[in-house]
């Protein structure tokens, strides 16, 4: 194989996400077991977090930077109804420029840190029309199109201490943990807005043409954005749970006579009015998701 076919695992390898790893275990007495992904404008989550330590990316060693508005670009660790938790204010996206192996890292830092579980979060544009603004859609699988023609994160050499080669993903989002987000809604009387479908992911920056909503549509998509996927894949390779969610802040295109224009500040918007809403479901799901091994923190 020629040189530029092989893609390089410096910067991603096991020993350097350790490093990462280590350097935080060194530096947070917490030992997360349950980590959590900001989407767009959900930076709030994290500050829910009780006995907070916190970090800036820039200053932790080897971690991307946040270029995003509405992604602060901390990770914070504290406890969340007792439970302890590290939570992403702000994650990566492949159109900030990073690889993909860059910006699915911290899920490899978090298996090492000890995390058991993955809670992901996005804001996302609704394809399905029974969708509303402001829905809150449980992830039940998803649509990975850039994965398809090889942008995953994954291609590259396999480090089995993460993972073996090819991974299962008609599993990747826990089914068990679907169930007790949909009680947690209805006990905090979401009924009305809580829905389940699939999340699409696209490369972006740019916000979808009215022929590619509705080929989205017709391929099987509930929702739209531009990460968690790559999130999800990764998680899953080593050995995490994944329970991902989106808010629909926008509704997709789909007509020619339509005056709508998707854009980042209603995706903000829409973040801000939900947000105390998002934080209480959040919580109260971590207050009852059931770690499989006991905590030392
Ligand atoms: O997926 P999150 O990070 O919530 O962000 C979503 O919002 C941005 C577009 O407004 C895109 O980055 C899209 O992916
Ligand atoms: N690709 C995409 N990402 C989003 N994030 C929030 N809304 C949207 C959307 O309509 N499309």
């Amino acid at each position: 194989m020629h040189k530029r076919h092989v893609v390089c695992s410096r910067g991603y390898s096991y020993e350097d996400c350790q490093a990462t790893a280590d350097w935080l275990l060194a530096q947070a007495a917490v030992r997360p077991q349950v980590a959590i992904v900001c989407g767009s404008g959900m930076g709030g989550l994290a500050d829910t977090l009780k006995d907070q330590v916190a970090f800036n990316y820039k200053d932790i060693p080897n971690f991307p930077l946040s270029t995003v508005p509405g992604h602060a670009g901390r990770l914070v660790f504290g406890t969340l109804k007792g439970r302890p938790c590290v939570c992403m204010q702000g994650r990566f996206h492949l159109y900030e420029g990073y690889p993909v192996q860059k910006i699915t890292k911290p899920m490899r830092i978090f298996a090492l840190l000890g995390v058991e579980t993955v809670i992901l979060t996005n804001a996302a544009g609704g394809l399905n029309q029974d969708f509303k603004v402001g829905d809150i859609m449980i992830i039940k699988d998803h649509l990975n199109i850039a994965g398809f023609a090889g942008n995953h994160p994954l291609v590259g050499p396999n480090d089995d201490r993460f993972g073996v080669r090819f991974p299962c993903m008609s599993d990747a989002y826990d089914r068990d943990l679907q169930q007790l987000a949909l009680d947690v809604g209805q006990d905090l009387g979401y009924g009305d807005f809580l829905r389940d479908g699939v999340y699409c992911v696209v490369g972006g920056p740019s916000f979808e043409t009215i022929a590619e909503c509705r080929m989205l549509h017709k391929l099987g998509a509930d929702a739209v954005g531009m990460s968690t996927v790559h999130e999800t894949i990764v998680a899953r390779h080593c050995g995490m749970r994944v329970f991902a969610l989106s808010l629909i802040t926008n509704k997709a295109v789909m007509e020619y006579d339509s005056e709508e224009k998707a854009n980042h500040e209603e995706v903000l918007e829409t973040s801000r009015v939900r947000a105390s809403q998002l934080e209480k479901f959040v919580s109260n799901l971590v207050s009852r998701i059931k770690p499989s091994k006991l905590s030392n923190s």
